[in-house]
């Protein structure tokens, strides 16, 4: 039984996860080396579970008690307990492993550990523990308390134990899986990042404007945000983060980051995140 979580990196992706977490009555201790990233991360999900209440799928009356489910820290010692751990720190593959090293000399034996990862293999990232049968990839999509779908990666020496301790919290969680094998990028960002990048390509190769980027694929394909709209909501840094998993995994020059991407990481122009990325927030 998975009672109690531990979160790591309470960005984006780690404060999502909690959050929903929090809602199944699952006891959380979110980590993360920035007191200003908790307090922000803490806020975050305040003002979503107020959204959720709006939209009537939270009762308000419940959300203090949520709230107190989670705990904030920045000693990953305090995740000594935990049944699980779901990582979600930035995706540099050396942070990821470096996390997951420590993780496996604290967290007590037996205890699953997850990657958030979007595309790093976890086989990879299992190897650097002494319990890589407890290792599996959980890669929740952006925002995670309204995306349905986690996509679940085993690792090449991934338990079933573990891959349906994964399954069983994904149901409890009220997501669907899709199931995906261990290779770079997995099924979404396989698919959608190389579409992103290749909306960068569009800008820089001066086939459109930002704006009309957008608008065409909005309104010519139905998605709910267009490409680059997408990409300053995900993070161009980890945009491209990805690209690069994919280029140095399948060494394919299809998968070669589009300049503009480079340079706008460069210049810090991260996305929503940063206040500035295709557009300005
Ligand atoms: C990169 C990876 O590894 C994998 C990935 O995640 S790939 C990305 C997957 N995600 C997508 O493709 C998202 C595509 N976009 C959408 O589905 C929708 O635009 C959306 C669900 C994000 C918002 O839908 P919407 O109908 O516009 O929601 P709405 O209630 O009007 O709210 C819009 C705003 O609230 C956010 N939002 C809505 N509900 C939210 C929630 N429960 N939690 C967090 N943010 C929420 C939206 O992001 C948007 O943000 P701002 O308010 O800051 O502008
Ligand atoms: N963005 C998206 O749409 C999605 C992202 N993902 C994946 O989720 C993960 C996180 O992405 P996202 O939330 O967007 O990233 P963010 O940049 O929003 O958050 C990353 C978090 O990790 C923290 N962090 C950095 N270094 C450390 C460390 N050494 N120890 C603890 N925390 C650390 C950062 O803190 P600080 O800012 O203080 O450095 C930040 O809070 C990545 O692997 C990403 O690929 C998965 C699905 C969707």
């Amino acid at each position: 039984m998975i009672k109690k979580v531990g979160v790591l990196g309470a960005g984006q992706m780690g404060s999502g996860i909690a959050h929903v977490l929090a809602v199944q009555e699952i006891e959380v201790v979110l980590f993360d080396i920035a007191e200003d990233q908790l307090a922000k991360a803490v806020a975050g999900i305040e003002k979503n579970l107020e959204r959720q209440a709006k939209k009537g799928e939270v009762d308000s009356a419940s959300i203090p008690a949520i709230l107190k489910r989670i705990h904030t820290t920045k000693v990953m010692g305090d995740l000594s307990d935990c049944d699980m751990a779901i990582e979600a720190v930035t995706e540099r593959e050396t942070l990821k492993l470096d996390i997951f090293r420590q993780l496996d000399g604290i967290v007590k034996k037996g205890a699953i550990l997850a990657s958030n990862t979007s595309s790093i293999p976890i086989t990879r990232i299992a190897a650097v523990t002494g319990r890589p049968d407890k290792v599996i990839g959980m890669h929740f999509m952006n925002p995670v308390p309204v995306m349905k779908l986690v996509e679940v990666i085993r690792g090449l020496a991934t338990s079933d134990e573990t891959f349906d301790a994964t399954a069983a919290l994904v149901a409890k969680l009220g997501k669907e899986m899709a199931v995906s094998a261990d290779y770079p990028g997995f099924i979404v960002n396989r698919i959608l990042i190389p579409m992103i990048n290749e909306a960068a390509f569009a800008l820089f190769e001066g086939v459109a404007t930002v704006e009309d980027i957008d608008k065409a694929m909005k309104l010519g394909t139905n998605q709910p945000m267009g490409p680059l709209t997408l990409a300053d909501f995900i993070g161009l840094d980890t945009c491209l983060a990805i690209m690069n998993v994919l280029y140095e995994g399948f060494k394919d020059t299809k998968y070669r980051p589009c300049p503009l991407l480079v340079k706008m990481v460069e210049a810090g122009y991260l996305g929503k995140k940063a206040g500035r990325g295709f557009y300005t927030y």
